[in-house]
């Protein structure tokens, strides 16, 4: 689904490289998490995948083909939800289809409203963004990068600014929506649990320039339920994951 082929990358004001040469795959319907410590260059990866950044050498394919030659090839979702304040949330919903163009009103209305159904916002389209509560915000925001209709999204580390139970759930049903629609899911985040509650395999940035990203299975399956993470073997992984970090970020 997603490959990088020796990609190089630095910043043009900087004096150190982010990526040198670094190759990795991600293969269709995964659900893969990527770790490391702050500032090693995650965000970046997902830079260069949506084409906000161009790689110095090297190539990004997506099902095989160079990005240059696509469009609509990925949904991305940031940290913060980015809901416009001034359009409602159903509004809000429509924008991708809006770029794209092609659409009625009609069809993208219709479209919408089914996104905020299946994301459990059947009655909140009319709202502003304002009256919705963090979790419900980011659920919109999910709802819209799904409807870029793309099979590949790439969410940075889209529950950190929730409340701890609040991220508890968001996980729970990030989960039953990836299940559900069988989209590949990269997905950035600080948290080492929520990286073991979420994926199928963790991408660990071992190294400034990234020259690899060291791969780990998780040893649970699917569905996952927070009880798994109480498995010794879990909690040893977790252990070995959290010692990475910290030699890294040294
Ligand atoms: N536009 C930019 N111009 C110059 N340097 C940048 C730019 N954006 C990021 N950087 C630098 O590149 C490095 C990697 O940034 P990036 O945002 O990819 O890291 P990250 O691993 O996602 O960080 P965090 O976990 O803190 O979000 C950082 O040292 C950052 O200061």
């Amino acid at each position: 689904m997603l490959e990088f082929d020796n990609v190089c990358f630095q910043y043009e004001v900087d004096d150190y490289a982010i990526m040198d040469k670094l190759s990795f795959q991600i293969q269709d319907g995964e659900f893969v998490c990527v770790i490391g410590p702050s500032g090693c260059g995650k965000s970046t990866i997902f830079r260069l995948v949506n084409k906000l950044l161009t790689p110095d050498a090297g190539r990004v394919l997506v099902n095989g083909q160079p990005i240059e030659t696509q469009k609509n090839y990925c949904g991305y979702m940031p940290q913060h939800d980015l809901l416009f304040p001034w359009r409602t949330v159903r509004e809000n919903v429509m924008l991708p289809m809006e770029i794209q163009g092609g659409y009625t009103k009609a069809e993208m209305q219709k479209r919408a409203d089914e996104a905020l159904a299946s994301v459990g916002l059947s009655d909140w389209g009319q709202k502003s963004p304002r009256e919705l509560s963090g979790g419900m915000r980011q659920r919109a925001a999910f709802a819209r990068t799904v409807l870029t209709g793309s099979d590949l999204l790439l969410l940075d580390e889209p529950f950190s600014a929730l409340d701890y139970l609040t991220r508890l759930s968001m996980r729970e049903w990030l989960l039953e929506q990836w299940e559900r629609d069988q989209k590949t899911v990269l997905f950035i985040t600080h948290d080492v649990e929520e990286a073991l509650f979420l994926s199928g395999r963790i991408l660990v940035v071992e190294s400034t320039p990234m020259t690899h990203l060291r791969s780990i299975e998780v040893p649970a399956g699917y569905p996952r339920t927070r009880e798994e993470l109480a498995r010794p073997e879990i909690l040893s992984l977790k252990e070995d994951l959290i010692q990475m970090l910290r030699r890294d970020a040294k």
